[in-house]
């Protein structure tokens, strides 16, 4: 059962269930014409042959209210770039792939790390700034929303409902992001938002007192939904992270530019489920540890940058509070899953919290010792002033890979 509480300072949108999918987007449908709406999808040429994409593309021949389609394809050669503008064609929105690591892009990219623009790491970061670069430059829409192709789950009002705060004519939200909880076959997941990111904010709430950041942070449901959507005069200005740090960088970017009051966000769906990476406990450059150790970088580098001084002393007492804070989670996400019926495995949570712990030391003391380490891409603004042609190239060298066959 829904419930209909405002308890954080920005604005949270239920799903009550009385409104129909179809109903929401007769709605979308008339506001299109005033604000055409694109969809951005990030993704790995594997995930085309996964069971999700598929189930997802299927949903989207549906949605027709949206515009464009925005492709973008990481780790692909030419003949599966080729497959995949076959497996795409169905789409009967106009769409287009942006072929990352073909000639003609990596060009774009050659030429914008010639002047230091370009992002230095490849994944999901880098994807995505390319996709809304060419979102900017096509300008054929004024409203984004994004999501991942490991989308198990994947149902159409997931989109319809994530467009709506940003597209009603009447409601004045720039940014929305999406929220859910992860479960399957039985079993409680999400376990970095609900094992670090949770008990890691009210940590930080404890040992550093009222700060309106972590207020903002803390109100977020999921924060590191992958789903959000936005209006295009966001995007030029938006400076985001390209490694894990995105989703909480991208929140933390909202929160530089704009007023609470124009950040929500929504119920997109019950139990949400999408491909589960390994925790690896024994490599952190791979995996939850990883992600684990990105986002800790990226929390203590936006309270740095808000006037909080760290310290080795202010490490360790930040440590000992997320500790006892995330033990503490445990027992209620372990009573909250057995009232369900759901299954959750309290050592390993446990065992997953001291490694968590581990990340938050090993990231706060990277911090200490290059605190000007920061892996963020250049916002499209600045690549624009120096790069002036850069969407023309974007634009003719993802035309000219559409059309070669
Ligand atoms: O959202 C999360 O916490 C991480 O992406 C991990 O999710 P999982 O536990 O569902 O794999």
């Amino acid at each position: 059962m829904a419930d209909f509480v405002q308890n954080g300072v920005i604005g949270t949108l239920h799903n009550l269930r009385s409104r129909t999918t179809e109903d929401l987007e007769a709605d979308l449908h008339e506001w299109s014409s005033q604000t055409p709406m694109a969809l951005v999808l990030p993704s790995l040429y594997s995930e085309l042959e996964g069971p999700a994409l598929e189930r997802i593309i299927d949903k989207l021949t549906q949605a027709t209210y949206v515009n464009e389609i925005i492709i973008g394809l990481d780790r692909a050669n030419a003949s599966q770039f080729e497959h995949a503008k076959k497996f795409f064609s169905r789409l009967p929105q106009r769409h287009v792939i942006l072929w990352n690591d073909g000639p003609r892009l990596r060009e774009v990219d050659r030429l914008l790390s010639e002047q230091d623009l370009a992002p230095s790491e490849p994944g999901k970061g880098r994807n995505v700034w390319y996709c809304m670069g060419y979102f900017l430059a096509s300008g054929k829409s004024e409203a984004v929303a994004l999501h991942d192709c490991d989308i198990v789950t994947y149902e159409r009002d997931m989109l319809a409902r994530l467009f709506y705060p940003v597209v009603h004519p009447q409601f004045n939200y720039v940014f929305c992001k999406g929220y859910y909880y992860r479960a399957a076959q039985g079993r409680l997941n999400g376990r970095v938002v609900r094992l670090l990111v949770a008990p890691l904010i009210r940590a930080m709430q404890i040992t550093l007192g009222d700060n309106d950041y972590l207020d903002y942070m803390g109100s977020f449901r999921y924060p590191l939904a992958g789903e959000f959507s936005m209006k295009a005069e966001v995007v030029p200005s938006l400076r985001i992270p390209s490694d894990w740090g995105l989703e909480i960088g991208t929140l933390s970017e909202m929160y530089r530019n704009y007023s609470h009051h124009r950040i929500c966000q929504v119920d997109i769906a019950d139990a949400y489920d999408h491909k589960h990476q390994d925790l690896s406990a024994e490599d952190a450059a791979k995996g939850l540890n990883r992600m684990c150790i990105d986002i800790c970088k990226a929390l203590i580098r936006k309270l740095a940058v808000n006037g909080v001084v760290f310290s080795p002393e202010l490490l360790r007492t930040l440590k000992a509070c997320y500790y006892r804070t995330a033990l503490d989670l445990v027992d209620h996400y372990y009573n909250d899953a057995v009232m369900s019926g759901l299954t959750l495995d309290r050592h390993r949570e446990e065992a997953t919290v001291e490694l968590f712990g581990q990340g938050l030391m090993q990231a706060g003391e990277a911090f200490l010792n290059k605190p000007h380490d920061a892996p963020f891409i250049a916002s499209w603004s600045r690549a624009i002033s120096a790069m002036p042609d850069v969407f023309e190239m974007i634009l003719n060298a993802v035309r000219n890979d559409q059309g070669d066959a």
